[in-house]
């Protein structure tokens, strides 16, 4: 809630009967400018006030009607698929049955493909559904169409290759798998330290494809969503197949998926059901389906073997951290944009920045832009770069710290 502005200070006028009558006149003149300005400061405070009021009665309003709707009708889910300036495609939960609805320019300004929408009888839309109580939105983050390129990534050559060929190929040309009489990969899956561009690939993938990426974190799943994670699972693939072609893209996927342990606490066994139920969804999945499944992890050393058998995740794809090469790459994606000085030399960077993942080579150009800009400067120098390094040097070393205190042990 926005506090009211305080009230300015009433102006005090302060006149004394030994004054000269200049130097009366010089204070009366100097009240009057101070008057002046309270009274500029007021009128901008009513302005204030009135263009809040108007927003509140506009929002009361459209509350107001919102409750009528709802008091009036039982209203059905629908998600929307395709939003245009006036019109709007929604597909209505359980029938599945897609309609063009007509919205309100502002309503549809706040639409987006993937919402949930409660909808009447005659499929006019009464609300937006609260994205705060779906768990199913929470757990897993939808884009239409992401906008990561294979151009954006650095480095991973090799592995872009198999992932086109694992991926891509079975979902633009699945007739040469049928010819050739092989099933392409169940699953795909991506190991390698953090930062090193395994969720890049995913998302390159559904850009190239104009599939709709899907991403559900394993972490989330088992931290957020105690006794739901089975279901989670089956509504993330009825999810993949209503928006096919779909990238399903489980990262963190050692969460759920870790090898068993002797503890039988009750956590356990409900990521075990959650597993299960991840590999009952594959085992059950058409592979020559427009649906395709990337996971992901960093902890490729604590995954159960079962996930890795044929027709689940079979095809394995290492993503190290970047050579040489690869790091010069990258620095030049990530440079890409900015106004580089002259002096800049890649060769001295990449080999500089030996063990260092994609992410860490990206907050290393932004941070050589923030001290160019510092100094008022657009041109990013050498110079910058050297200060950035140390400066993440720096912070390595403290989060090392934290680490051997005890916080952080995620070593792939
Ligand atoms: N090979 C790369 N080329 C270009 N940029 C990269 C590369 N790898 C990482 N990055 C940068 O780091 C960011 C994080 O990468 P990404 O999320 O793909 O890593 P990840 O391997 O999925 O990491 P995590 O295991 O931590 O989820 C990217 O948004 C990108 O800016």
């Amino acid at each position: 809630m926005a506090h009211s502005p305080s009230l300015p200070d009433r102006p005090r006028l302060e006149l004394d009967p030994e004054m000269t009558d200049e130097e009366r006149l010089a204070a009366l003149r100097e009240h009057y400018a101070d008057i002046l300005d309270v009274n500029e400061e007021l009128t901008e405070q009513l302005d204030a006030a009135d263009r809040r009021r108007e927003e509140l009665r506009e929002k009361a309003e459209k509350l107001e009607r919102q409750n009528e709707a709802l008091k009036t009708s039982s209203l059905y889910v629908a998600t929307v698929e395709e939003v245009t300036d006036e019109e709007v495609v929604v597909k209505q939960h359980g029938n599945n049955q897609e309609v063009l609805t007509e919205v309100s320019p502002s309503l549809a300004d706040d639409l987006e493909a993937g919402d949930r929408v409660a909808v009447n009888d005659s499929f006019s839309i009464q609300t937006t559904l609260d994205q705060e109580t779906d768990a199913r939105a929470q757990a897993m983050e939808v884009d239409e169409s992401p906008d990561v390129t294979y151009a954006d990534i650095g480095g991973i050559d090799e592995q872009i290759r198999e992932v086109r060929e694992a991926v891509e190929q079975p979902l633009v040309e699945p007739e040469r798998f049928e010819e050739a009489g092989i099933d392409p990969p169940s699953g795909v899956l991506l190991h390698g330290p953090p930062g090193t561009g395994k969720t890049m690939l995913a998302k390159a993938v559904a850009n190239e494809t104009d599939a709709t990426f899907i991403k559900m974190a394993g972490s989330e799943l088992v931290r957020k969503f105690i006794g739901e994670g089975s279901r989670l699972v089956r509504d993330l693939f009825e999810l993949a197949t209503e928006r096919e072609p779909s990238i399903i893209f489980i990262d963190e996927i050692d969460a759920i998926a870790a090898k068993r342990t002797e503890s039988k606490t009750s956590g356990d066994a409900e990521v075990q059901r959650t597993m299960m139920q991840l590999l009952s969804e594959m085992d059950g999945f058409e592979t020559r389906g427009e649906v395709r499944i990337i996971a992901a992890t960093n902890r490729f050393d604590m995954l159960d073997r079962a996930i890795l058998r044929p027709g689940r995740f079979d095809r394995l794809i290492e993503v190290p951290e970047p050579d040489f090469d690869g790091r010069e790459q990258i620095l030049q994606i990530h440079t890409r944009d900015m106004n580089l000085s002259d002096d800049l030399d890649f060769t001295t960077l990449a080999s500089r920045t030996e063990g260092k993942s994609g992410a860490e080579l990206e907050s290393l150009a932004t941070e050589a832009g923030m001290f160019a800009i510092r100094e008022g400067r657009t041109e990013v120098r050498m110079q910058d770069f050297e200060e950035a390094m140390e400066k993440l040097e720096e912070d390595d070393e403290a989060g090392d710290q934290i680490a051997s205190a005890g916080y952080a042990d995620y070593a792939y």
